[in-house]
């Protein structure tokens, strides 16, 4: 695919994500010395994409290293991060030098952990391939390993020196994982910029679509709801918590389902289940209920979920990172473009959501 310009879209003052053809080759212009060593970080399922970059790390002086990791959830271990750390040891990695991650969000996940965390901070390049890691994991700086109690349970923030989407590697993306990615598109429609919902109603078979026509834009806005909202709070003080909209049910699912189902499927479910509860608060009105139905159904993305689950969810629920104590709380929606909290609901909401998108047999 041939096109225009690359964007570039600033993170406040810290850093740029760029987005366009053939940008990953700007990895080095993000590498000066004195950097001196990188470790790339991918799964070998990428080794072809990753590649390209390797080429021009090297052409560039520098000696790489490249680390092989599970592929999908299986990377955000604490096992495999240490063997990270092992070879950042092994190779006397100093903090002039740097990680750079090539890959889907469990990747930049994982990356930015393990570089958030070797000597307690070196740089990192993120260089996403799926469309999830392009307009949401990559960019913003929250980094996360899961563990046997739950989703993304440790981690940290620690912003990328720089992230390089380039959307010719959605060429070869599976078209579950780009819709999935969808999800996250979708969710920065619903909680900031409703000309993205209005683009997927108006042609959401080419929003399915790597090369179809709104992708571009879409990408570029959901980033930019992104940034907007990391730029203002990095660690997630208040405002960041809007980012989360559709993540408490969403992470549940993920965790009671063994990390089987893609997150942004997860989170498309989670958004219709935090829709209902919104309603059920008294919030939000049902028009807007079954516009979440059918923008996510018109992608293909899943907005319902079997029933009698309640229970082991709510247990997974409650170790949401917006809890406190023994108060839950939930980003529900107004309407579009305004999210606020909803903190400690009634049980009956809490149930009757999940009754609301609940699948009968
Ligand atoms: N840190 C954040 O702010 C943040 C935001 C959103 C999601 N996440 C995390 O991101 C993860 C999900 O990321 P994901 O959806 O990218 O999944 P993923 O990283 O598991 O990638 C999905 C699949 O796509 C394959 N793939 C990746 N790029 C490809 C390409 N160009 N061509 C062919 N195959 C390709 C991968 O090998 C993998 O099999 C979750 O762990 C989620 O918690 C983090
Ligand atoms: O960047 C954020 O903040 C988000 O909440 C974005 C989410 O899409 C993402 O899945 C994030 O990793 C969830 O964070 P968590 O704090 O609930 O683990
Ligand atoms: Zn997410």
């Amino acid at each position: 695919m041939s096109g225009s310009a690359p964007s570039v879209i600033p993170v406040g003052a810290a850093y740029d994500v760029v987005v366009g053809h053939g940008v990953s080759d700007r990895v080095t212009d993000l590498l000066a010395p004195p950097v001196r060593q990188v470790l790339v970080v991918r799964p070998d399922a990428l080794v072809g994409l990753a590649a390209p970059v390797v080429s021009r790390l090297r052409a560039a002086g520098l000696t790489v290293h490249e680390a092989s990791v599970p592929d999908t959830e299986g990377a955000k271990t604490a096992e495999v991060a240490a063997g990270l750390w092992a070879t950042l040891g092994r190779q006397a990695f100093t903090r002039s030098d740097a990680v750079v991650a090539v890959g889907g969000g469990t990747v930049t996940d994982l990356a930015g952990f393990v570089a958030a965390t070797w000597l307690r901070g070196v740089s990192v390049v993120h260089v996403p391939t799926t469309l999830l890691a392009m307009v949401d994991a990559a960019v913003g700086g929250k980094t996360g390993i899961n563990t046997a109690e739950g989703k993304n349970l440790v981690g940290s923030f620690h912003e990328p020196a720089g992230v390089l989407c380039d959307l010719d590697v959605l060429a070869t993306l599976p078209h579950t994982d780009l819709v999935a990615g969808l999800a996250e598109v979708v969710k920065a429609g619903f909680i900031a910029d409703p000309r993205i919902l209005e683009l997927v109603e108006a042609d959401p078979s080419g929003a399915a679509r790597w090369d179809g026509p709104p992708v571009r834009e879409l990408v570029e806005r959901a980033i930019r709801v992104k940034a907007e909202v990391v730029a203002q709070d990095l660690t997630e003080s208040w405002l960041r918590e809007v980012l989360n909209y559709g993540h408490t049910f969403g992470h549940a699912v993920e965790q009671v389902e063994g990390y089987r189902r893609r997150h942004g499927e997860a989170v498309a479910i989670g958004m219709t289940y935090a829709a209902e509860l919104g309603l059920r608060s008294g919030r939000l009105a049902q028009d807007v209920v079954d516009r979440h139905r059918s923008v996510l159904g018109s992608l293909g993305l899943p907005t319902t979920y079997p029933g009698g689950r309640f229970d082991e969810l709510l247990t997974a629920m409650r170790r949401d990172k917006k809890s406190r104590g023994t108060l839950l709380r939930f980003v529900v929606l107004e309407d579009v473009g305004r999210p606020v909290r909803l903190e400690g609901p009634d049980d009956a909401w809490l149930r009757g959501a999940y009754e609301a998108i609940a699948e009968r047999p």
